[in-house]
Formats: C-alpha cells, structure tokens, sequence
C-alpha cells in the first residue's frame, strides 16, 4: 500500500497526518490501528506519538481521527488538532473551519503567530467533564476535585476530568518532579489496573507565577511526550479552579517541546479552553508498506525549512525554564 504522511509536531507532541479526504485509501479499523503500531515505532525511520488521519466529515470541514502509538484511538488530541486544522485550512483556503472529532464538532482558527514565523492555530478544547463515569475513574464518588487517591499517594492530591480525553492532574513543587512518582503512579494506572479500566493521561503541574505554569504529562497508549494539548487545557482550568490563575486571561503554559497559551472560559456552569500554539512540518513523506509483513519502506522524502525556526522559540523556552 502507498501512502502519503505529512510530519509535524505541537510543542514537540509529534504526528504523522494521512489525508483520507483527497486520497483513495480504504483502511478498515484493523488497517488504522496497525498503521499507528507500525509507523510510529520509534526504532524505525519515522516515529511518532500518533497518526491524525483526516476524513471527510457530512457536517463539518472535515473529520480528524487520532491513533496513539500503541494502536489505541483516542477521543481527542489538542496539539494534533492544530495540525489537522491548519492541513484543512490551507486545503480549503479558510482561516477557521470546524472539525468533527469523537465526541464533538471543534471550531479551529489560525491566529496571530506565537513567534514569527511559526505557523500559529487556536482550537477549541471542550466538552469538560468532571464526572467519574465519564473518565472513566471507579472510585465511590461522582466527582474528584483536588483530593487524594491513597492507592497511588499518600502526599499528592488529583482532581479528575475529561475533555473529553481523560486527565488526572496534580499540582506539585520542584522536588515532586525530580522524583519517578510520576512514572511509577502513570505506568499503574494505564496497565491493569481497578481505578482506570482505560487508562489516563497523568499530569504533573507546576505553577510558575501569575499566568504561568509547567505541565509534565505521561500519556496513555504513549508514555511520556513533549506534550499534551488537551492535559495543558486541563491543567489551566484546573490551575483557575484553585485560584492560581484567572478565566478569560492568557495564560503561558510551557512543556517540555515548548510553548502555548490557554484562555479558559466559565460559561454558566459549563468551561471551554481556547488552546493556542504551533503546527509545525517536519517533513513530507511516501511511504509504501506492507502490514502482513509488518514492515514499511520510505521511498521520498521532503523536508519543509520551518523547524529551524522553531527551534528558536524551543530554545528560548528552556532558557526560561532554567532561570525557574
Ligand atoms: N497528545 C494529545 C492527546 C492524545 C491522546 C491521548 N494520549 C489519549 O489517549 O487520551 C494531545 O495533544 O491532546
């Protein structure tokens, strides 16, 4: 089978995006998920955190399906959503379009850039759920606002949600992240396990002054990523909750691959976060595999001049997160 990938990155949380809307490819479910074990092996020449395949949607501009690495699918992914938003608004020749995702249709724009000449989206992270059910988390309560679960901490405390992908999310100081609790906490809830029959993106936050916080996320089917787009929505409104930070302000959120910006907004009893950051190509590949051998060879190759610039806006980010 011959295919066309693009590769590129939010804040480093790397993709590989395969256009099923102007391509003819007929991938079964199988095919998709095999596609994601497959390309996304690190040991191999692409590697990736997911694959965002792009379908045509009967309601909206088009349709984005996210796959983790493992071959699992997920409800929704904010750094790979900018991506998908800005593939469909250059195919479209649009600055704003809605994409269908598994739970919701998402309103997406391009926005002013984050650094010049790093191509900028802002996509819509809702619905936000804070119902155990809809993690889901069994605990024998509806709801986990900043608690403890004694069964992965004595010290730390979570509070629970889904947006409409499920976080777990704690607020810690320097010498929890320098510990392996994060590893060891994320590695119990995403294997067998009562509290999560499906896994969690586990995020550790740390705030770094008045709109400003640092977000560590471990996430399900990946493990540890540069970054998670919805965990950072999460973690903003989860940082306004708790009155670290204000709604309706920017607030800075820095990771590991760089940085975005959240706005939350409290409608009535309801939150949406705008999440605002790159949508960075890597390269441009084709890719001929064959998924009965499990093996894939690619046969071209072209790589787009916009990391170098990216990789400004990186450095300067972690000079930042030296100095904290
Ligand atoms: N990296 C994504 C989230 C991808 C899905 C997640 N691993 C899950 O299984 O829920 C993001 O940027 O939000």
């Amino acid at each position: 089978m011959e295919i066309n990938v693009i590769k590129g990155h939010g804040s480093g949380n790397d993709f590989l995006l395969i256009d099923e809307m102007t391509n003819d490819y007929t991938f079964t479910e199988a095919e998709r998920a095999e596609l994601a074990r497959l390309l996304c092996n690190r040991e191999t020449e692409l590697g990736a955190d997911g694959i965002l395949f792009v379908l045509k949607s009967d309601r909206a501009d088009g349709r984005m399906r996210i796959f983790n690495a493992d071959g699992s699918e997920a409800s929704m992914c904010g750094n790979g959503l900018r991506l998908v938003a800005r593939y469909l608004c250059e195919l479209l020749g649009k600055n704003e379009a809605v994409v269908e995702t598994m739970k919701a249709d998402l309103k997406v724009r391009k926005q002013a850039e984050i650094f010049p000449e790093v191509h900028t989206y802002q996509v819509e992270i809702s619905p936000v759920l804070f119902s155990l059910n809809a993690l889901p988390l069994q605990l024998n309560k509806p709801t986990l606002f900043n608690e403890k679960i004694p069964q992965l901490s004595e010290k730390l405390r979570f509070t629970a949600l889904a947006v409409p992908n499920p976080h777990l999310i704690a607020i810690v100081d320097v010498e929890t992240l320098q510990t392996d609790i994060q590893q060891q906490l994320s590695e119990k809830v995403n294997g067998p396990n009562e509290l999560f029959p499906d896994g969690v993106n586990v995020s550790f936050v740390k705030p770094l002054g008045a709109g400003a916080i640092y977000v560590r996320t471990f996430e399900r089917g990946v493990g540890f990523t540069n970054a998670c787009g919805t965990a950072m929505s999460a973690s903003s409104l989860v940082t306004c909750m708790q009155g670290l930070n204000e709604y309706e302000s920017l607030i800075d959120v820095y990771n590991n691959g760089g940085k975005v910006q959240c706005v939350v907004h409290q409608i009535g009893q309801e939150y949406q976060i705008d999440l605002i950051g790159n949508a960075t190509y890597l390269y441009k590949a084709s890719v001929t595999t064959d998924l009965s051998a499990g093996s894939f060879v690619v046969t071209d190759k072209n790589y787009f001049a916009e990391q170098s610039v990216y990789e400004r806006l990186q450095a300067e980010v972690q000079q930042f997160l030296t100095i904290k």
